[in-house]
């Protein structure tokens, strides 16, 4: 059965079809890279894979569950990332991991082993109990994606997953994902980062006018990415549009 499967799925706001027969099937075992430029659909999805927008048409199912149908219990299951999620600024790292703890049902001492274990792995632990208000946007970041692993789901959603990061916490967190996806678990990760999807995603659904145009496996075909991407994208070069300076939401 896979993790994620989407068929023919639809939503529009007002005039503009934002995801337009949607058809993905993403499996365990899978790095899935969901690229696309600009108001292709790529966010629409993803809130709609987590029960945050109810599409007009089409069937969802992530680990079996209709996230349409029961919001709470696939966002319960599921590790999610959003693009411009940030933690809440009057809480410190360890306090906003212990309520997620809280909130995912885990027993506190296994929350606050695994948030030193993040803190070490993404060298936050100086800044645990600082407030977040104080931390740079990278510095957030990394703790956004402890959240999103920190009860060990076995689908995690990505939107931008190495915005804001340096070089170096970034070739961590490529590592990270290759390993916790290698393990039996399925991890979404939206980008227009072709470089970042060429780099660690096993397959690459590429997004365009709300669905999903081609899709290709990066150690397995010949042709660049890029060359496929601007096949069926047109001449926009993704590298040219990193995800701070878009202007268009
Ligand atoms: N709440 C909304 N109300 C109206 N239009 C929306 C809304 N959300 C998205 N759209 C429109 O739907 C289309 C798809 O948007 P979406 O955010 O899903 O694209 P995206 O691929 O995530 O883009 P980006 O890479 O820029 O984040 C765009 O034309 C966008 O303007």
């Amino acid at each position: 059965m896979a993790a994620i499967r989407v068929d023919g799925l639809c939503k529009s706001y007002g005039a503009v079809r934002a995801v337009d027969g949607m058809d993905l099937t993403v499996d365990r075992g899978e790095l899935f890279g969901f690229l696309g430029p600009n108001g292709a659909g790529k966010t629409t999805t993803i809130r709609a894979l987590t029960g945050q927008v109810r599409p007009d048409s089409g069937t969802i199912r992530v680990l079996e569950t209709d996230p349409t149908v029961d919001p709470l219990e696939t966002r319960r299951r599921v590790g999610i990332l959003p693009e411009r999620g940030s933690p809440p600024s009057f809480l410190t790292p360890s306090e906003y991991l212990a309520f997620v703890g809280r909130i995912r049902d885990l027993e506190p001492d296994v929350v606050a082993d695994r948030t030193e274990r993040w803190a070490d792995r993404l060298g936050f632990r100086s800044k645990l109990e600082t407030l977040h208000t104080d931390l740079s946007r990278g510095q957030q970041q990394k703790v956004m994606i402890a959240q999103a692993f920190i009860h060990e789901p076995d689908v995690v959603l990505i939107d931008e997953p190495l915005a804001n990061l340096d070089p170096l916490v970034q070739e961590q967190v490529k590592r990270f994902l290759l390993a916790y996806a290698a393990d039996d678990n399925a991890i979404f990760v939206s980008t227009h980062n072709i470089d970042v999807a060429e780099a660690i995603c096993s397959r690459v659904g590429i997004v365009a006018d709300g669905r999903l145009v081609a899709e290709r496996v990066p150690e397995a075909d010949d042709e660049p990415l890029l060359e496929t991407f601007l096949e069926y994208v047109g001449d926009a070069d993704p590298r040219d549009v990193p995800a701070r300076d878009r202007l268009d939401q």
